[in-house]
């Protein structure tokens, strides 16, 4: 049966079906991931721009590059209906915004835990329910980029649902106004010890939490808050090739020793 979101289902991955996503925010990059990472690949579907293709690593493990879409409700389907077809590791490839001075843009945020500010995290958990990151898939991450020397950041991110509003964007934004309970949030959260923004790890963690899967996060900084809220697009092509071989090296070797 095909999910409605994702559109495939299991008789659509074969004898050998992956067991590991990748997933990002946008299309493009899965595709790039397919194209430029995995052998053999083929799109599994586009249905309302949800790409996801399937291929396979060197050593013929099966993987599954797929989309979120922006935000945690988006996340929360897509992620859902990949569990139902067997996906039991998911690691996030994503863009993110620094909020600290020694996390400059073109590094790499891999995420041990979320500050979760998600409204569609408080359908699935609690809201004191823990935003945790898998500790394997997050040290093999972790190795991966002290292997490969790219300048990464281990740490807690805050995941919120808006990218004007929720990332306290004045400037940038259609409305300069923010709500009081806004304004300052952001210094609040560099003193919290918190290193970026992005709008989608919180809920995919607790989900994992939930439904029994392991999660991690890496994210390329694309923008450097303690200067300005605009991103950096000039950054993001090499940022995000690096976030995605940290990503694929934590896949081909690093994480075997822990399965
Ligand atoms: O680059 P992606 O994976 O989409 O991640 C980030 O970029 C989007 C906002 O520009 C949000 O989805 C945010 O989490
Ligand atoms: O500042 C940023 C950059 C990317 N993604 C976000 O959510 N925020």
């Amino acid at each position: 049966m095909k999910l409605y979101h994702i559109g495939f289902g299991t008789e659509d991955l074969g004898d050998n079906p992956p067991k590991l996503a990748f997933l990002s925010g946008e299309p493009e990059r899965s595709r790039y991931i397919a194209q430029n990472y995995l052998r053999d690949f083929r799109l599994l579907s586009d249905y309302r721009g949800l790409n996801s293709y399937l291929g396979y690593l060197s050593n013929g493990q099966p993987i599954l590059a797929a989309t979120s879409g922006m935000g945690a409700p988006s996340l929360s389907i897509v992620v859902n209906e990949l569990i139902q077809v067997g996906i039991t590791e998911i690691i996030r490839i994503g863009t993110c915004g620094s909020i600290q001075p020694h996390v400059p843009i073109g590094s790499l945020v891999i995420s041990q835990a979320a500050l979760c500010r998600q409204g569609a995290a408080n359908d699935i958990a609690p809201l004191e329910y823990p935003a945790a990151a898998d500790p394997f898939l997050t040290v093999a991450l972790a190795r991966s980029a002290q292997a490969l020397k790219v300048d990464y950041h281990l740490g807690i991110t805050a995941s919120v649902d808006t990218f004007y509003e929720g990332q306290e964007r004045y400037e940038s934004s259609v409305n300069p106004h923010l709500q009081r309970w806004l304004q300052g949030i952001t210094q609040e959260y560099r003193n919290l010890n918190i290193l970026n923004y992005e709008m989608e790890a919180g809920t995919l963690f607790k989900m994992a939490g939930v439904y029994g899967f392991s999660a991690g996060c890496i994210c390329a900084v694309v923008a450097q808050r303690t200067e300005k809220e605009s991103i950096v697009l000039d950054s993001k092509k090499a940022a995000v090739e690096s976030a995605i071989a940290v990503a694929m090296k934590a896949a081909q070797s690093e994480l075997e020793q822990f399965r």
